[in-house]
């Protein structure tokens, strides 16, 4: 049999990318995952999950509509995990659906096994009777992603410790519940949880969260988080979890203690590696589990084998990871592409939400470039008055000299669909007078744009 000419192991945004645009350039093209069902965490354990989620409670609480009625307002009062879970399943069982529909229409076979390289161009697959089998390729992509890290003295029992994985499972709201961990999928738990009004404390290490987000975002959020009733512990650590009298106590590095029905762990995650004879073939992994790459080509040290999505690390989003797999696919099948903008946004799905692109004041001060900023609060648009908008912000920053934008920065309503303007006239090269020479669409949240190009220009023809 001839060799096939791309297998992805993986069936994630980036296994899934990289087959269709292998496939779309003529190449055969084999998907090999382990899983019970097509999609990767993306789809049944991380982004889409969460993401239903939120949506979810945001509509059942009656969440967007508190400006309006008050903080006690509810669409419908004993929200139960039942109400949450039967969106979830339609949803990803949807999901599932287009994915397999895709691989049918661009003849992309798929193979239910779990994947093992045993030399540089053989592969071999045991499914889950053990029968074992082998493929030949001509080159191969790693999509393989993460799982949650469990360290083992955490005492996950499904009940009263959870990861994020298992946090889906859950079979009735908390009455409280600790997040041990203030990265992206800990944010957006607690603050999922929380909008359902349940008693939420996050745990986190360092001394803020979210540190590569423009601080007066980050400031703004954690002011909203406290003011809803969330304890936020920073510059402290879980140092162990123990499990009594039916609750969860986490005992904190600063000697205090946390007590509270369920804990969700979630300190990072780690490469699925172990089992993918990347040893055998000469590619190394990190203490992580995280595989080294050329930026450009997403080639591994062997150069027909390449790697994409969370297993090469930063910045683990499902939306890199599907672009990493299609740069990866169109090398391997000799069609390179141009290197990426450097830029790309960053989508917070907490409630509220954030959303960034481009250089936080933080990075644009220590550039040494002068800078003016302009702000525009959702209250003060018109569109804000009447969904009820009271909090949310749009930043934008400006270099003083060329005018050009250098990074958007959003708390609130819509920020992860509003922050794709910013991204376009950033990376379009777009400068302040794009925002004050255009008009904007009456009454949107968008308009936003306008009112803080505004706020900028009126300070940079002042100075000027
Ligand atoms: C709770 C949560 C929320 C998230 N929210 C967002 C979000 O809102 N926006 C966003 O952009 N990103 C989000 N992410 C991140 C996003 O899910 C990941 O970046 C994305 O799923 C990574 O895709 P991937 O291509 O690396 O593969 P994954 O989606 O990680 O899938 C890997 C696949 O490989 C398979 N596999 C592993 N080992 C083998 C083997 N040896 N043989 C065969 N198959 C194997 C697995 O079964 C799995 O199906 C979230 C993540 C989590 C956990
Ligand atoms: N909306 C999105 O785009 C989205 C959503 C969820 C996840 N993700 C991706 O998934 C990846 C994993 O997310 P994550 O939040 O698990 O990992 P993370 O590594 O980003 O955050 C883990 C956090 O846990 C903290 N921590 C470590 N040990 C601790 C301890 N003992 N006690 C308390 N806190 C501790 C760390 O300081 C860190 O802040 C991220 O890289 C992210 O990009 C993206």
């Amino acid at each position: 049999m001839d060799p096939i000419d791309l297998v992805v192991v993986g069936s994630g945004p980036s296994g899934r990318r990289a087959a269709i645009q292998a496939a779309k350039l003529g190449r055969s093209v084999v998907v090999v995952d382990r899983g019970r069902r097509l999609g990767g965490v993306s789809v049944h354990t991380g982004t889409i999950p969460s993401k239903t989620l939120r949506e979810t409670v945001l509509n059942l609480s009656g969440w967007r509509e508190r400006g309006f009625y008050g903080r006690g307002y509810r669409v419908k009062q004993d929200i139960s995990i039942s109400d949450l879970v039967q969106r979830l399943h339609k949803t990803l069982d949807h999901e599932v659906e287009v994915l397999q529909h895709q691989f049918m229409r661009n003849s992309v076979r798929s193979i239910r096994s779990t994947a093992r390289f045993v030399e540089p161009h053989k592969l071999t697959l045991v499914n889950d009777h053990g029968d074992t089998s082998t493929l030949h390729f001509e080159n191969a992509l790693i999509s393989v992603g993460t799982r949650p890290h469990r360290p083992k003295e955490v005492p996950f029992d499904r009940k009263y410790v959870f990861d994020s994985d298992e946090m889906l499972e859950i079979e009735r709201l908390p009455r409280t519940l600790t997040v041990v961990g203030g990265g992206v999928i800990g944010v957006e738990y607690a603050t999922i949880f929380s909008a359902l009004d349940v008693p939420v404390t996050l745990i986190e290490p360092r001394p803020t969260i979210l540190d590569f987000i423009d601080r007066e975002i980050v400031d703004d959020f954690i002011h909203q988080m406290r003011d809803r009733g969330m304890q936020i512990r920073l510059g402290t650590a879980a140092k162990s979890i123990e499990v009594k009298n039916g609750q969860a106590e986490v005992t904190l590095t600063d000697g205090r203690m946390v007590r509270s029905e369920v804990v969700l762990y979630a300190a990072g995650r780690s490469g699925n590696v172990e089992s993918l004879g990347l040893d055998v073939v000469g590619i190394e992994t990190d203490n992580r589990g995280r595989v080294k790459v050329d930026p450009l080509t997403f080639q591994t040290t062997v150069p027909n084998i390449y790697a994409a999505g969370d297993v090469i690390g930063f910045p683990s989003l499902a939306s890199t990871a599907m672009e990493q797999g299609r740069v990866a696919a169109c090398h391997a099948c000799g069609a390179s592409l141009p290197p990426a903008p450097e830029t790309f946004p960053y989508g917070i799905y907490a409630v509220p939400e954030i959303s960034t692109v481009g250089q936080p004041e933080e990075e644009v001060r220590k550039s040494g470039v002068p800078y003016e900023i302009g702000v525009a609060r959702f209250r003060e648009t018109s569109r804000g008055h009447i969904m009820g908008v009271d909090s949310g912000f749009l930043k934008l920053i400006f270099d003083q000299d060329t005018r050009r934008l250098l990074g958007a920065h959003i708390v609130g309503e819509g920020a992860t669909e509003l922050i794709h303007i910013g991204q376009a006239v950033i990376n379009l090269g777009g400068t302040v007078d794009f925002f004050v020479n255009n008009t904007f669409n009456y009454p949107t949240l968008a308009e936003a744009y306008k009112i803080a190009g505004l706020d900028a220009w009126n300070r940079m023809a002042r100075a000027s």
